[in-house]
């Protein structure tokens, strides 16, 4: 039997704020989650495989008119995010006419490269997607972008590449935050089933502010499953945000102009908003 909402889950340790503290109990059978990394999400969700959850921003714009945005939700980063990094064979000055290796896992992070690649530094760089293994991508490429755990992973390995952080990038060259991801929701999906998003909504909301008041149990628990140092993942969920706000909306409609400015978007959107008609109602189960 269907359940009543499938809900995404990215596949990495980012939206775990969001996750971690999420009351599964109160909706008994009425939800499933399909965990996945974002290109598959971006792809359920399109077909109609989960009505709601976090998605690239990017696919967001490509499909603006069937989505709503669920409120104060994202995986953004005004500066240094940690986790989306282009390792390269030589400084990014120096790479016009290189070919670049894409992770297969991203929508956002691969055309942010390409506006940074070719607005920001005018260059004419070629490229291919590949599955995020560096060491692959590297054999015949000049640099490689990787996503979430995977970039995580691969700058603990020491490896001998120059390694640039594109929210740092995006940062410096426009003042602006970045968003990668946005929770959406399929506007088919509203009409049905309203009530019972509104309570998933208030429980993401309850997560995140939950985590806000104790990290350490998120971090306890990153570090036993994932490894590395506390202090680093301390930092890591330190510099990302998961609201969206005014600030976080400018700077994401600001890539969106720069987007459709380089072809990569039919036309710029504007982030159109759910509000949960019951999240100042919603009581925190203890
Ligand atoms: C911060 C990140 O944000 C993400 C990047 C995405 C993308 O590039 O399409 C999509 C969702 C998020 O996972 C990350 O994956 O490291």
């Amino acid at each position: 039997m269907q359940k009543s909402l499938r809900i995404g889950q990215i596949l990495y340790t980012n939206t775990l704020p969001v996750y971690f503290h999420f009351d599964q109990s109160r909706f008994e059978d009425r939800i499933a989650f399909l965990r996945q990394v974002p290109a598959q999400l971006n792809e359920a969700m399109a077909r109609g495989d989960i009505d709601v959850g976090p998605i690239s921003s990017f696919s967001y714009a490509e499909h603006a008119s069937e989505y709503l945005a669920l409120a104060d939700l994202s995986v953004s980063a005004k500066g240094r995010v940690g986790s989306i990094f282009l390792f390269s064979k030589k400084p990014i000055e120096e790479l016009d006419g290189a070919r670049i290796a894409l992770t297969n896992t991203s929508a956002t992070s691969v055309n942010l490269l390409k506006i940074i690649l070719h607005k920001f530094y005018g260059h004419q760089v070629s490229y291919v997607t590949q599955a995020p293994v560096l060491s692959e991508m590297m054999q015949e490429s000049d640099g490689a972008l990787l996503i979430g755990d995977d970039a995580i992973m691969a700058i603990r390995q020491r490896v001998p590449y120059m390694i640039y952080d594109l929210g740092e990038l995006w940062h410096r060259f426009t003042g602006y935050s970045m968003t990668f991801a946005l929770w959406a929701v399929r506007k088919a999906v509203l009409a049905e089933h309203a009530e019972l998003l509104g309570e998933v909504h208030a429980s993401f909301l309850a997560s995140k502010k939950m985590y806000q008041r104790n990290p350490e149990p998120l971090i306890d628990y990153v570090h036993m499953h994932y490894g590395g140092e506390k202090a680093d993942w301390r930092q890591y969920f330190r510099g990302l945000q998961h609201s969206f706000d005014d600030e976080q909306r400018a700077g994401l409609e600001y890539f969106y102009r720069c987007a459709a400015e380089q072809g990569l978007l039919p036309r710029p959107v504007s982030v159109e908003v759910w509000e949960n008609p019951d999240s100042k109602n919603y009581v925190e189960r203890k």
